[in-house]
């Protein structure tokens, strides 16, 4: 059995993102333990995509502290070795994929590890080419170009290319966002199976309830400037003291799926 690490992978504390005035964020707290899939959720707005942006350093917070892997990165000093070291554990997929269009599939995969390691070219491909296998994506695919493939595909080369460099923590945004719901489901199966196989902690913006169902173990909630809950899916939806978080779970959508993911934990 493997014993899971006790110390955080990410905190942030008393964090505060102000934009021309009006704050986004302020006081949030929130602690991340390594090996696990979190998903933060919140209304449309909340500051959800922000507040990733900002644990990247992709975006400067106003105040507070963000700490990754028990080192404070919140000093903009991204020349800071420590800081290049941490910051290159985490990977990020972005909504839209962001693949390059004049690229093919696996020269999109390669990019990371051209751009970022000192390794061959050769052995560049060839470690392109086992992160696309892990994607569970055809090999057919790989000399093909993002035009030329499927939105499932895609989601599997940006997801690929996300794990070039090997992270640590995979930050996924709507991952399963255009996908038809067979799709969607094979996308959350691979993004389980990876997450075990490769001891990731994964943290994932969505609004797809299967997908919080099936995949998450936590949820952060968002509302109100802060996080107003960290707990699991189960605590999260049999809450009652937060109105709108109760009817995202329990509203003409959300009961179907409680009903639906409840039954098969209760039947474990
Ligand atoms: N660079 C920026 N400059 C000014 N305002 C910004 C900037 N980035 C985000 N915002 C504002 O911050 C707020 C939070 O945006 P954010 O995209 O983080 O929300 P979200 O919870 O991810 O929303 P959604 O669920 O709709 O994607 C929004 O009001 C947005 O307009």
């Amino acid at each position: 059995m493997r014993v899971a690490s006790s110390k955080p992978i990410i905190e942030v504390k008393e964090l505060g993102t102000c934009f021309n005035g009006d704050w986004v964020h302020k006081n949030l707290n929130l602690t991340i333990m390594p090996d696990r899939i979190v998903t933060i959720i919140g209304a449309s707005g909340c500051g959800k995509t922000t507040l990733v942006r900002e644990i990247l350093m992709l975006q400067p917070i106003t105040e507070g502290e963000i700490y990754l892997m028990g080192e404070k990165i919140s000093s903009y000093d991204l020349e800071n070795p420590y800081t290049k070291r941490v910051l290159s554990q985490m990977g990020m997929m972005f909504q839209q994929g962001a693949l390059f269009s004049s690229y093919t599939v696996l020269e999109n995969v390669m990019f990371p590890l051209l751009e970022y390691t000192d390794f061959s070219y050769e052995d560049v491909r060839e470690l392109a080419f086992m992160k696309l296998k892990l994607t569970g994506l055809k090999e057919v695919a790989y000399n093909k170009y993002p035009k030329e493939i499927s939105p499932g595909m895609l989601k599997r080369v940006a997801l690929a290319r996300t794990l070039a460099l090997d992270p640590k923590v995979v930050f996924l945004d709507e991952p399963t966002a255009g996908l038809d719901p067979n799709s969607a489901a094979s996308f959350d199966e691979l993004i389980l199976n990876l997450q075990q196989q490769l001891k990731l902690t994964v943290i994932m913006i969505t609004h797809d309830l299967d997908s919080i169902w099936h995949t998450s173990n936590e949820i952060i909630y968002l509302g109100e400037k802060r996080v107003l809950l960290h707990d699991t899916v189960l605590n999260a939806a049999n809450q009652t003291a937060i109105k709108d978080l109760h009817e995202y779970f329990n509203g003409t959508r959300g009961k179907i799926t409680k009903a639906y993911y409840s039954a098969q934990m209760g039947s474990q």
